[in-house]
């Protein structure tokens, strides 16, 4: 057996999020479009007599070095597909925002099952993967396969979409996290006091699609839409000033990533958003401020503990 694996998994945002009406099931019928950004967690799975969690990096706090840690979930359930025991440790290199609506468990998950099923030397075919991916979470698929997608049902159900070139976005980090069902039902709640949901809201997004394809990142930024942006904003009041500070400092367009808080700024170059970077970090309206570039593929294996 070898000794390790380490995967790599981007964050990822969602360019455009249309969220319909509550299911059944307790999730919303969707059409998003993510898109993965070069700002990584690295997740290595050794062999071991037990069940293990260690977390490093600058993310560190908040997330949780015990079973309920969506990485372990997914060793345990990939471990269930193919009859194994989790004996493995799992060491998650943290640098994606907690509960910063970037889909952080998300990667890891999707890491673990790529570390896991290499270091097992298990060979599940790719739509195996998806299968146990969509029962961890609603993001995991997407962050097994990155790129840039567009996501159907609950956001698991994914088709590659063509992206050409490179865009370059600054992503403002808040102090605070926001729970994902917290978001979604302040939405139900803003709803049920106004217009209630309809199926236009999961129409796909196709004039964005195709200023996706063309490459343009100015026809690009007005077409950018959350339909979550109202329920984070009336969660957290002050994103209002973060979104507002992005634009002032040069930022072709902001919005709040998925469920939020983190802000993302579409920025026309690399140089446009080391500038509306270094802007934001002084005007104190986030805790962190980063730049990163996408879209970038999905989890992918590196050497172990390799930078
Ligand atoms: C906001 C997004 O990040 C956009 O990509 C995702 O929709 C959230 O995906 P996720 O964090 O993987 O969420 P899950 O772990 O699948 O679900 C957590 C909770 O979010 C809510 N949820 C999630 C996805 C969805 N399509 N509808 C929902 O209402 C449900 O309350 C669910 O119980
Ligand atoms: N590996 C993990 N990394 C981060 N959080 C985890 C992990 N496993 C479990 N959690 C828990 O999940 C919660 C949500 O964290 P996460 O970083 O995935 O949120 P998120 O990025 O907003 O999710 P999404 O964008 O997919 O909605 C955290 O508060 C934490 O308690």
């Amino acid at each position: 057996m070898i000794g390790g694996a380490t995967a790599r998994v981007p964050a990822k945002i969602n360019l455009h999020l249309g969220v319909g009406p509550l299911r059944d099931d307790g999730f919303h019928e969707l059409a998003t479009l993510f898109c993965a950004l070069g700002m990584y967690d690295d997740v290595t799975v050794r062999p071991a007599d037990a069940l293990s969690v260690t977390v490093t990096g600058d993310n560190r706090r908040a997330v949780p070095a015990d079973a309920s840690n969506l990485a372990a979930k997914a060793v345990i359930a990939l471990g269930e597909r193919i009859g194994r025991e989790p004996n493995v440790t799992i060491a998650i290199d943290k640098h994606i925002p907690v509960a910063g609506g970037m889909a952080g468990g998300s990667a890891d998950a999707a890491g673990a099952l790529v570390a896991a099923a290499r270091l097992w030397r298990v060979d599940l075919p790719r739509t195996e993967l998806l299968d146990i991916a969509a029962t961890l979470g609603s993001d995991v698929p997407f962050s097994l396969t990155g790129g840039t997608a567009l996501g159907t049902g609950r956001g698991e159900q994914l088709l590659p979409v063509l992206h050409r070139g490179e865009f370059h976005w600054v992503l403002a980090v808040s102090g605070i996290g926001l729970s994902t069902p917290d978001v979604y039902r302040e939405l139900d709640r803003l709803r049920a006091d106004g217009d209630r949901p309809t199926d236009a809201l999961t129409a796909r997004p196709d004039d964005l699609m195709v200023a996706i394809a063309s490459g343009d990142v100015h026809t690009v930024a007005p077409l950018l839409h959350n339909d979550l942006q109202p329920a984070a904003l009336s969660l957290q009041p002050l994103l209002r000033r973060t979104l507002r500070a992005g634009r002032e400092a040069g930022a072709l367009a902001g919005i709040v990533s998925g469920s939020g808080p983190t802000c993302a700024f579409l920025c026309a170059d690399l140089d446009a958003a080391v500038r509306v970077a270094a802007e934001l970090s002084g005007s104190g309206v986030a805790k962190a401020v980063r730049t990163a570039s996408g879209p970038v593929a999905g989890a992918r294996l590196v050497p172990v503990d390799g930078h």
